[in-house]
């Protein structure tokens, strides 16, 4: 999907969220620890209930991976089913991933080749080498971690060296890199303050923005330093969104929360 299209999709839909779907079997309601799948069938579940209220979806590699090969089962049937009856989804593989060249060309053909995904999360820390292999990808999405929501954001990416900060560091030095314009940023929702500094340097670039919800960021914050003239963000909660509850009806209490957040982004676009 390619960066106009994902815009075409949030002016339709009036919603810029994206919806994480981070499964913890210890957090998911009981009776679909029945199912041959549990993680697939909450997966399902919750996408069937949202999927016209958002315009992403984000599973969180590390909540498959740690079910061995089951959860990577898991993930493969859920973007295999977001490809083929939503394929209207931007989908994010977030596996914070990045590697010596060649180590990072394998990363990112499991994700762009072998899952079909739209965009992949990366940390930045071994530089252009390690990223420019996902760049590479026509029509794939890089999304390079640059100021994180938690609290050891501030050990390292708010220090300075040469007199600036490093999260602006890799904002600037990323700009020049081969293919950069498939490049995205994440920016945690709870540092909505240091969005008007990062939107002089990165005007044009998507920001997915993590941390509204569980972790307590502000949606209008965000959107008052972060959006651009094409809106330019993606807002994703996990926790808050799929485990509204544990009954039968987590689904129908998914989509509230998810329509409660796509109220507000309908209204902050219709100022
Ligand atoms: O890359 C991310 O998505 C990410 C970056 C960041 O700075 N903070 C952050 O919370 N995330 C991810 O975003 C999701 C947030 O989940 P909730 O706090 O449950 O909404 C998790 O999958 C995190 O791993």
């Amino acid at each position: 999907m390619t960066t106009q299209q994902l815009t075409e999709q949030i002016k339709k839909k009036k919603s810029f969220l994206c919806i994480g779907l981070d499964v913890d079997l210890n957090k998911i309601p009981k009776h679909l620890l029945k199912e041959e799948d549990p993680i697939f069938a909450f997966n399902k579940a919750i996408i069937d209930a949202t999927h016209h209220l958002c315009v992403a979806y984000k599973p969180n590699t590390a909540f498959y991976e740690a079910y061995g090969l089951k959860g990577w089962k898991a993930l493969e049937k859920t973007i295999m089913y977001l490809n083929v009856k939503h394929p209207e989804q931007f989908t994010i593989a977030d596996a914070k991933r990045g590697d010596i060249g060649n180590t990072s060309t394998m990363y990112a053909k499991a994700f762009f080749e072998d899952l079909n995904f739209d965009s992949v999360t990366v940390a930045p820390y071994m530089g252009k080498d390690s990223i420019e292999p996902f760049l590479a990808f026509e029509d794939k999405h890089t999304i390079m971690l640059a100021l994180t929501s938690n609290q050891g954001a501030f050990d390292f990416q708010t220090k300075k060296a040469e007199d600036k900060e490093l999260y602006k560091q890799v904002l600037e030095t990323s700009k020049s890199w081969t293919n950069s314009e498939n490049l995205m940023y994440v920016v945690g929702a709870t540092k909505a303050e240091y969005l008007a500094d990062i939107r002089s340097i990165v005007p044009d670039s998507f920001l997915l923005v993590p941390g509204v919800g569980a972790q307590g960021g502000n949606l209008q914050d965000v959107c008052k330093y972060g959006m651009n003239d094409s809106i330019g963000l993606l807002i994703n909660s996990s926790r808050g969104i799929i485990y509204a509850s544990e009954n039968e009806y987590f689904a129908e209490a998914a989509a509230e929360k998810a329509r409660d957040l796509q109220a507000q982004m309908e209204a902050i676009l219709s100022k």
